[in-house]
């Protein structure tokens, strides 16, 4: 019993390291606002649209993907300026690459933005 109440502590404690870092980014990072600005849209558009449950799982899922990719790259960020605060290539191929995910995350958003609502706005011009 006493072992159990100490794990859960423990989960508890891990997920507000969690939220350290998540409220790090979002304080931190300007493209936190920007994917933020972007993520509150899309859930505009899909309540606006009244999207079907399968838009509304590849929205979501967009949206996780950008966040995702944003957050690890910040973090590796962080290490390479921590590790290697001086000018090195393979630092730079690092973030290069970190950048690179969150490029191909973003474009992938976009992609399926354009899936999910393109359809409903031509509909929209069209009646
Ligand atoms: N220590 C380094 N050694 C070599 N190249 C680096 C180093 N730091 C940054 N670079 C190069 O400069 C680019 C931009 O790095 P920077 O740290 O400014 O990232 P950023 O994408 O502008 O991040 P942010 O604006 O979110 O802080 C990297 O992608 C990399 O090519």
């Amino acid at each position: 019993m006493f072992d159990k109440i100490v794990m859960i502590k423990k989960r508890l404690k891990s997920f507000g390291y969690a939220g350290k870092g998540i409220k790090f980014f979002f304080v931190t990072q300007p493209h936190a606002k920007v994917h933020t600005v972007m993520a509150f849209m899309a859930i505009v558009l899909g309540i606006g649209f009244d999207i079907a449950r399968t838009d509304w799982l590849a929205i979501v899922v967009a949206i996780g993907l950008v966040l995702v990719a944003e957050t690890t790259n910040t973090a590796l960020e962080e290490l390479v300026n921590f590790v290697s605060p001086d000018y090195h290539k393979q630092a730079g191929i690092v973030k290069d690459i970190a950048a690179g995910a969150v490029l191909l995350a973003a474009i992938t958003a976009l992609v399926i933005g354009v899936l999910v609502f393109l359809p409903q706005i031509v509909k929209l011009i069209q009646t």
